[in-house]
């Protein structure tokens, strides 16, 4: 509550001479109360309130000081945010008032009496018109007014409370939701700033994670507007986070501060763990989970220079896409067919991908599905902004292997794949590009490689001159050197892969000459 229009009143004896006259009042009525018990019940209650609610002017002007706004803050005993950029303030929360030297009493009474005031308050909400009737009986007729107005604001205070709830499960959803997910990475963060006594504490793959413990809160500020957040359990192994705010600020909370968590969420992942690489075979349901530490990049990928570019705005178009998808009605996914020899950087380019948008990787192995609904479920598992593999994938549609054990056969795995991947399964999960790679595109199922399942094809195929370049750069910090042009002769009319290419550079780093050397050598025996 802020004083500041009222500031040349002498607020202080008037309180003071408030709390004795409503006191006085009490004790009459409790005097007088025989047989009008209920009314005089209400009227009791009314007195309290009087008598609290000074109370708590006369504490509330006690711990302000200076330019400091004065503050009224109800049932908090525990100080509040330290994310608070102005920590004068933050102090003044938990400071008693000066004039006392019994802080831990006064403390005391203040949440007692902030409680009381609240549950009193919701009582005189449910009495509504009569609050003047009372004013009427109990408090002079010069400060009616104000004490109504000021009443009137404490109960709006706690009617004007708007929470969002935001469940670990969606119904029918055996995936931890997004939002859930992303609220606890954040307030992971906020542990440790906040003033929180008491934290859970959970190893979480291979890092240890912190999470707010039910009994605590943590209050947050977004541009001006104080956020509380509160973990509860709704059952054993259900849990949910309450985020609690001014109704006014709906807007601001929806639209911006929940996808700013989102984003943070995302940003912190990635800094904190790397990204994923999850292994999708036997190990059905859960999947083998490794810290993806694959340090490959576009920068540092050898391919030619256009399709680099290329590849480059097309995963940003997609990541960048969600309006576009919805717009023209199509799920936010996204295919890419690589194709190339052995060694030329099939798994290095999916890497760069991952490293480029962030993603984790899901590396699908479904040689062992064994039914039509694990499949599904396998599916429907993965989350939103990963990357799907299937490595090799033309082994699933080779219709020599045969099924003998009972399975759902490789061939059938592979044409419900193809299903699931445009079918009405394939808008359950926003944000996810399938990646299928195999070594020779020849006799493919052309189902697969019709639009809308495979968006984009690339082809990787033997060392050029100017992945060669890359790689020397790589390898030997080298721009340019004489026997370039050597290099250059022979990659026409030999093909080596990049992986071959990297060995020979690789050997000898020392002395960059020498490690040319061996490799105009390796290249003149390959020819
Ligand atoms: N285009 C490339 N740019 C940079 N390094 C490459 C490239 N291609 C291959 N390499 C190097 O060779 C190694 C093997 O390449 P990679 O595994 O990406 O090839 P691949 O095409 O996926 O092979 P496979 O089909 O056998 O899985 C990589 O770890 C990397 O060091």
């Amino acid at each position: 509550m802020n004083f500041n229009g009222l500031a040349s009143f002498n607020w202080y004896s008037l309180i003071f001479k408030l709390f004795w006259y409503s006191l006085f009042n009490i004790i009459k009525i409790v005097f007088k109360t025989k047989n009008t018990k209920n009314r005089n019940r209400r009227r009791i209650k009314s007195g309290i309130l009087f008598m609290a609610f000074s109370y708590m002017k006369m504490m509330n002007r006690g711990c302000t000081h200076g330019s400091n706004p004065s503050r009224l803050f109800l049932g908090a005993p525990t100080p509040l945010n330290s994310h608070d950029p102005n920590p004068v303030n933050k102090t003044n929360r938990v400071r008693i008032p000066n004039a006392t030297h019994h802080a831990s009493s006064y403390v005391a009474s203040f949440a007692a009496f902030a409680m009381l005031t609240r549950n009193v308050a919701n009582d005189v909400l449910t009495v509504g018109k009569e609050l003047r009737t009372l004013a009427d009986e109990f408090i002079p007729r010069e400060y009616q007014d104000y004490y109504i107005h000021e009443m009137q604001k404490l109960l709006r205070k706690n009617d004007n409370e708007f929470t969002i709830v935001i469940d670990e499960y969606q119904p029918q959803s055996s995936t931890a939701d997004e939002m859930f997910k992303a609220v606890e990475t954040y307030l992971g963060t906020k542990v440790n700033e906040s003033c929180i006594r008491k934290v859970n504490v959970c190893k979480n793959n291979e890092t240890l994670a912190i999470t707010m413990n039910e009994d605590e809160e943590i209050v947050d500020d977004f541009d001006g507007v104080q956020v509380k957040w509160r973990s509860m359990t709704l059952q054993p192994g259900l849990r949910c986070y309450e985020l609690t705010f001014h109704n006014r600020h709906r807007c601001k909370i929806l639209e911006s501060y929940l996808p700013y968590i989102l984003e943070r969420s995302d940003a912190i992942k990635a800094k904190e763990s790397g990204l994923k690489l999850h292994m999708i075979d036997d190990g059905y349901p859960e999947p083998k989970t490794i810290v993806l530490d694959n340090p490959m990049t576009f920068k540092t990928l050898a391919i030619e220079p256009e399709l680099k570019k290329t590849v480059i705005e097309d995963l940003n178009n997609f990541k960048n896409g969600k309006e576009y998808y919805r717009r023209i009605g199509k799920a936010w996914k996204r295919g890419y067919l690589i194709h190339g020899p052995s060694g030329t950087g099939k798994s290095s380019l999916i890497a760069s991908m991952a490293n480029h948008l962030n993603y984790d990787i899901y590396d699908m192995d479904l040689t062992n599905v064994d039914s039509d609904s694990q499949l599904k479920s396998i599916l429907l598992k993965m989350p939103s902004k990963s990357i799907l593999v299937f490595e090799d994938f033309d082994q699933l549609q080779n219709p020599t292997i045969v099924d003998t054990t009972g399975k759902l056969s490789p061939k059938k795995t592979f044409s419900r794949l193809l299903n699931f991947m445009d079918g009405i399964w394939s808008c359950c999960r926003e944000e996810q590009i399938f990646v299928f790679t195999t070594k020779c595109i020849d006799g493919l199922d052309p189902t697969l490689l019709r639009p809308g399942r495979m968006d984009v094809h690339i082809h990787l195929s033997y060392c050029t001159f100017s992945a060669f370049k890359q790689l020397a750069f790589n390898y030997l910090e080298l721009e340019d050197h004489k026997l370039f042009e050597r290099v250059k002769e022979l990659l026409q009319s030999v093909n080596v892969t990049p992986a071959e290419v990297a060995g020979e550079l690789m050997k000898y780093t020392t002395d960059a000459t020498v490690s040319l050397e061996r490799l105009v050598a390796y290249l003149d025996n390959k020819s």
